[in-house]
């Protein structure tokens, strides 16, 4: 038993892979899937970004360090990566992949997986990220397929063993992906859940964002559990009502992400909501991010919006938009929490 997973026959074979956006997470699963044995091609933004992986086998701007594979290439024209993939991974924040999938669209190969890595709600449609890719690329549900999981980049780029969630409602594509990205470090779990492992990658950034202004407070490890285990109870409430299986938030894409993001000085929503507990501004708190995402910043709007249209108490998810959209500061939220209505834990 080598613990491979056994492809059965169904779903196209993953030889070739695409991965859109050279960030931290897009090089560090690009990685993955070249250590796996596919062959892959990174796409950059920046043209000297791409010529540093092609020629230097590194991407020091995110993932400082590390060595990547010979056979991960890279290119800045979006028509070369693509060409000939079976599957195109979507490596960009969640609010700029419908404008970037736009420009995409008609390069596509006709029967490709689309895999999102991005973990937010799109702010006005409310959309999760594979109805977004769904509607852009005008491609069945079935053909799209989302990682979540307890997935910090820097970490795996080291190669030290995690394992994720790769979800698709075609669990034939599912398997398919599950056997082009597994490692002697990187484990893949296969999941139909697409809503709830989205909701949890989603989600959980906004809990970490409250656990780093806890942290930044100067409070300790009962506040951290507290933030982390009525979280994850706000998030499986709005997913149990948006159609998801509540077990999913149990498992890799639920607590298993809330706690390595709540927990992790590497996660940027905790490392930003910490800064805003030590008293820096939003602006501080950007500026300190050097241009990579903190998805719970934006989505913190989009989730409590999805909460009050399908009437789910979200009162963390409320706090952390109060703090970074309304002014007011995590003393007066933290007030404003543990000064709630009493009420039995399971209501
Ligand atoms: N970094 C992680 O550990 C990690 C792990 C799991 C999931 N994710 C999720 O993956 C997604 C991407 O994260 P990341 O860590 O790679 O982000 P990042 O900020 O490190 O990189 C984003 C990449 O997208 C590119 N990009 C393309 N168009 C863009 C635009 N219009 N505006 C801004 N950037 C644009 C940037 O050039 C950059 O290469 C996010 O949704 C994040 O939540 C990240
Ligand atoms: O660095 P963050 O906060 O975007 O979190 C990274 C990953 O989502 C952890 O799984």
């Amino acid at each position: 038993m080598t613990g491979e997973p056994v492809l059965a026959g169904v779903a196209e074979e993953v030889r070739r892979v695409a991965v859109l956006g050279a960030g931290s997470w897009g090089t560090a699963f690009a990685k993955v899937l070249a250590d796996a044995g596919r062959d892959v091609v990174l796409w950059a933004r920046r043209a000297e970004v791409a010529d540093t992986v092609r020629q230097r086998h590194a991407n020091p701007d995110y993932l400082p360090g590390v060595r990547l594979p010979e056979n991960l290439t890279a290119t800045a024209d979006a028509a070369v990566a693509v060409r000939g993939a079976q599957a195109v991974v979507l490596a960009v924040p969640s609010q700029t992949l419908r404008d970037n999938l736009a420009a995409w669209r008609n390069l596509l190969p006709a029967s490709a997986t689309l895999v999102s890595l991005a973990k937010g709600v799109e702010l006005g449609t409310l959309k999760r990220m594979s109805e977004v890719v769904s509607e852009v690329a005008e491609v069945d549900q079935n053909r799209v397929a989302v990682v979540s999981g307890p997935n910090l980049a820097k970490e795996i780029a080291r190669e030290q063993p995690t394992a994720t969630v790769i979800a698709c409602a075609d669990h034939e594509r599912a398997v398919a992906l599950q056997h082009a990205c597994s490692t002697g470090y990187f484990r893949p779990y296969t999941n139909t859940d697409v809503v709830g492992c989205e909701l949890g990658g989603a989600c959980k950034n906004v809990i970490a964002l409250a656990c780093g202004m806890a942290a930044g407070l100067g409070f300790g490890d009962n506040t951290m559990a507290t933030l982390i285990t009525r979280g994850l109870a706000e998030m499986a409430r709005l997913g149990t009502a948006l159609g998801a299986d509540p077990m999913t938030f149990a498992g890799l894409a639920g607590m298993g992400d809330l706690v390595a993001t709540c927990a992790s000085p590497l996660s940027r929503n905790r490392s930003f909501g910490e800064r805003l507990g030590r008293g820096e501004s939003m602006h501080q708190a950007q500026q300190a991010a050097h241009g990579q995402v903190a998805e719970g910043v934006k989505s913190c709007t989009s989730i409590r919006e999805l909460g009050r249209r399908h009437g789910v108490d979200m009162p963390i998810t409320d706090g952390v938009h109060q703090v970074c959209h309304e002014g007011l500061s995590p003393q007066d939220v933290t007030a404003r929490l543990l000064g709630r209505k009493p009420k039995a834990e399971w209501s």
